[in-house]
């Protein structure tokens, strides 16, 4: 099949940029259109830097062609953003980045025990197999879980010299740092974090560590909305965060929330996207076989409602949990279909930070000094 561009324009000349009156080709989106026998190459050049709008322009396109010109055709949309216009849209930065540090993603969950400190491990070594420097901060006061899943239970962090400073020198397990508000409690001892005790722990293993230098760090948060998240924001210029959610209606209105948390105008850190876990679940001696114990697509609909990308899947398997359990990471084992999937949903979440960091300045670490602040997070 051979593509005609003119039939390639007059599909785009039917569908317009969210917020913008004229189609996608009077407008001047559209900048260039190239086809080669059943492949589109489509250019635009956009003046919203917000990640919804391009998603949502970048899906509109496809879909159009698919359904106006060609079912099969392969559309590939590349999208920029005029910096000009993205700049005036965006505040002042006035943070604090952490130097050495390039990217600090959050991975929260609305509802507790959906695998987000699974994902976060998982996403952790696998970055760190594609060559990464990673960092991972596991700032979950109420369960961490990191030194488990990682098997450095009965380390703890020592301090250097760095310059004059001391500092404490993350422990290090298949190629990831890892600082843990695990490493200064007694496993056996329920530990009740007032907001200012956690949040001046957790100040300590952001600055107070020797870090060296990152590609990513990643923030494992506590699940819910509350005072602690808050403090995180406050105190760290967060590149984007990551929702990870099972598709359970219970699990979904919770991520829900999280997404709002983030998107508010307070807080305005860029959400990555959701991940769906536990989104089937997959006997070891019938693989091909999918359950959908908890529905099917729940969390990759909620993503498509609030305009977010959707960053993959992720079976709920037996031997998911036996690798958090042994303290080795399941995406470790090579050449299986969970590498595969967890290698997916990486590749995904570095896309949407690459995405991210061309389209918006760093974020700045807020500023919350009122109730009004608190509140509005715990609507
Ligand atoms: N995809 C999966 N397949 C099988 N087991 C999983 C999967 N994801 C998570 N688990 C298991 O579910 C349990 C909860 O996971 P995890 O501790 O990662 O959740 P969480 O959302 O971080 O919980 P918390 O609310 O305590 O922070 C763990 O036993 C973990 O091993």
């Amino acid at each position: 099949m051979k593509l005609e561009k003119e039939a390639i324009l007059k599909a785009l000349k039917t569908i317009t940029v969210a917020g913008e009156g004229k189609n996608m080709v009077e407008s001047g989106a559209i900048t260039n259109v190239i086809t080669f026998g059943d492949e589109v190459v489509v250019d635009m050049t956009l003046a919203t830097p917000a990640l919804h709008i391009r998603k949502r322009a970048e899906v509109d396109v496809m879909k159009v062609i698919h359904e106006k010109v060609y079912e099969k055709a392969k559309v590939k949309v590349n999208v920029k953003v005029e910096a000009a216009a993205a700049k005036a849209e965006v505040p002042k930065i006035k943070g604090n980045p952490i130097p050495g540090i390039k990217n600090i993603v959050a991975v929260a969950s609305g509802k507790g025990g959906v695998g987000k400190s699974t994902v976060t491990a998982n996403l952790a070594v696998t970055l760190a197999k594609m060559g990464f420097k990673v960092g991972l901060l596991d700032a979950d006061i109420y369960g961490p879980s990191a030194p488990i899943m990682f098997d450095v239970e009965r380390e703890r962090p020592l301090s250097v010299k760095v310059g004059n400073a001391s500092k404490m020198k993350p422990v290090e397990s298949y190629g990831v740092k890892i600082l843990s508000i695990g490493f200064f409690t007694q496993p056996d001892q329920a530990v009740v974090w007032r907001g200012p005790m956690a949040a001046k722990a957790l100040n300590q293993m952001i600055f107070d560590a020797a870090w060296g230098e990152l590609d990513f760090l990643l923030v494992d948060l506590p699940p819910g909305t509350g005072d602690i998240h808050l403090s995180i924001m406050q105190s760290l210029p967060i590149t984007g965060a990551v929702v990870v959610s099972t598709p359970q209606n219970v699990a979904l209105a919770d991520a829900r929330k999280g997404v709002a948390m983030f998107q508010q105008e307070s807080i305005s850190v860029p959400v990555l996207g959701i991940i769906q876990n536990m989104a089937y679940f997959t006997p070891e001696e019938l693989p091909e076989n999918k359950y959908y114990l908890f529905g099917k697509d729940g969390a990759k609909n909620l993503a498509e409602d609030l305009n977010v990308p959707f960053l993959g899947d992720l079976p709920l398997v037996q031997s998911i949990r036996e690798a958090g359990d042994v303290g080795r990471p399941a995406a470790l084992q090579t050449a299986t279909p969970l590498e595969k999937a967890f290698e997916e949903m990486t590749r995904n979440v570095v896309q949407e930070v690459v995405n991210r960091n061309e389209s918006l300045p760093p974020t700045e670490a807020i500023k919350i000094t009122t109730m009004a602040g608190c509140s509005a997070v715990k609507k």
